[in-house]
Formats: structure tokens, C-alpha cells, sequence
């Protein structure tokens, strides 16, 4: 079986990839199987600048291929933020639960319709000899006044998904999959850079 290495150390992204690799028979190894003492620290202002921190570091450390992830939420009313700080939203020691609790915080006087927002992953394949190259996707939506839902991590719970009429959480890693940034960015990704994940003989 081919291995498919993600510079990642979020487990809820991790996932999120198993099940977006599941079609190519592919196993998904992060950062706690390969380097868990690599911390990469993510210095960029942009999304494509920390993704590539994170898959030249981990791809010159290992001399293998390796796909990292830098994603992040854009609210319209906060005039795009916490975009590439979404991780870091609350401060040091920062959780999914107190980064949605100052997102809502944020947003309390704010009405619905101005409510809007988009996830955007972008995804970025380094490796020994290769130019890095870049895939991105996005996901439109709305930001709720209370999460709802238990799947998925980071601000699924508080991440309404118009056409699915419900939050991001409260679809199946599946519907997820169709229908996420980086459902897309995935897909975007096996458009442009087949053979990556094993030639049809291989899965
Ligand atoms: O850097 P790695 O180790 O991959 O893990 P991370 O969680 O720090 O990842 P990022 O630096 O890319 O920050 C992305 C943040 O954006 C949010 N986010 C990204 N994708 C998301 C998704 O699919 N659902 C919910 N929140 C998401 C969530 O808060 C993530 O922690
Ligand atoms: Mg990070």
C-alpha cells in the first residue's frame, strides 16, 4: 500500500484526508507517525506561504513527497480574519472550543445576513528535486450564533453549509468530503498532479 504523508499534527484534518484518500487505497500518515518532534513553526501572512513552510520543511527532513495543509476561516464582517491566525484565534493555548467562543463573541451584533464567511484550504506538495506546487479550494457559508453538531473539529460546529442546510458538523465525514475546502482542493490536486497517489495498476 502506498504511503501518502501529511505535514499535519491536527488529528481532526488528518481524518478529514483518510477520508478524502479513501478511493485510492492510500494510507494517511501525519507528523505524529513520521516526525513527531518536528514543529514547524508557521511564520507566513499567508495561507500558501505557511503551506509551504510546512511541506518543503517536512519533505527535506524525510527526502520524501509530502503534502501539507495550511487552511483557515474568513469571516466578511471581520473583514477576513482569523484567516491564516484560525488556529491561533484565542491566544496562547488556544482550543477549537475558546476559538469559537471569541468568533461568536466577535460577531454577537452582527445580523445574519452580514454573517457570511468562507473556509479556504490550501494545499501544498513538496519534494526532493520538485518545484512546490499549490492547490486551493474554498467552501462558502454562514457563521451561526450557537455550534451545532459533533463531527469534524476546528469551527465545523458554528460553519452553516447553505446547500446542505445544516453546519459542517453536523455532516457525515462524507458529505463533508463532497462538499469542504478541501474536498475541493484535494480534488484540484488529482486533477493536475495524477500519478501521485500510485498509477491505476497500483490501487
Ligand atoms: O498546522 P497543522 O499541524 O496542519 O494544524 P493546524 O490546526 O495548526 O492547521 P492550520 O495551521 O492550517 O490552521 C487551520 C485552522 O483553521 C481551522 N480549520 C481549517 N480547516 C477546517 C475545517 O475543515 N473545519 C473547521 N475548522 C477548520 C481550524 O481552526 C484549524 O486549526
Ligand atoms: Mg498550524
Amino acid at each position: 500500500m502506498k504511503d501518502v504523508i501529511i505535514a499535519t499534527k491536527n488529528r481532526g484534518k488528518a481524518k478529514d484526508f483518510e477520508t478524502l484518500l479513501a478511493p485510492y487505497g492510500v494510507r494517511v500518515l501525519t507528523l505524529h507517525d513520521v516526525a513527531e518532534d518536528l514543529d514547524v513553526e508557521e511564520t507566513g501572512t499567508t495561507f500558501r506561504e505557511n503551506a509551504r513552510l510546512k511541506a518543503e520543511t517536512v519533505a527535506e527532513r524525510l527526502g520524501k513527497i509530502v503534502i501539507a495543509d495550511d487552511s483557515g476561516l474568513a469571516v466578511d464582517a471581520l473583514d477576513g480574519r482569523p484567516g491564516v491566525y484560525s488556529a491561533r484565534f484565542s491566544g496562547e493555548g488556544a482550543t477549537d472550543e475558546r476559538n469559537i467562543e471569541k468568533l461568536l463573541g466577535e460577531l454577537k451584533k452582527v445580523p445574519d445576513e452580514e454573517r457570511t464567511a468562507r473556509f479556504i484550504c490550501v494545499l501544498a506538495v513538496a519534494g526532493p528535486g520538485l518545484e512546490t506546487r499549490f492547490f486551493e479550494g474554498a467552501c462558502e457559508g454562514r457563521i451561526m450564533r450557537a455550534p451545532a453538531g459533533d463531527n469534524g473539529f476546528g469551527y465545523d460546529p458554528v460553519f452553516y453549509v447553505p446547500n446542505e442546510e445544516r453546519t459542517m458538523a453536523q455532516l457525515s465525514p462524507e458529505e463533508k468530503a463532497a462538499v469542504s475546502h478541501r474536498g475541493a482542493a484535494i480534488r484540484q490536486l488529482e486533477e493536475e498532479a495524477r500519478g501521485l497517489f500510485g498509477t491505476e495498476e497500483d490501487r
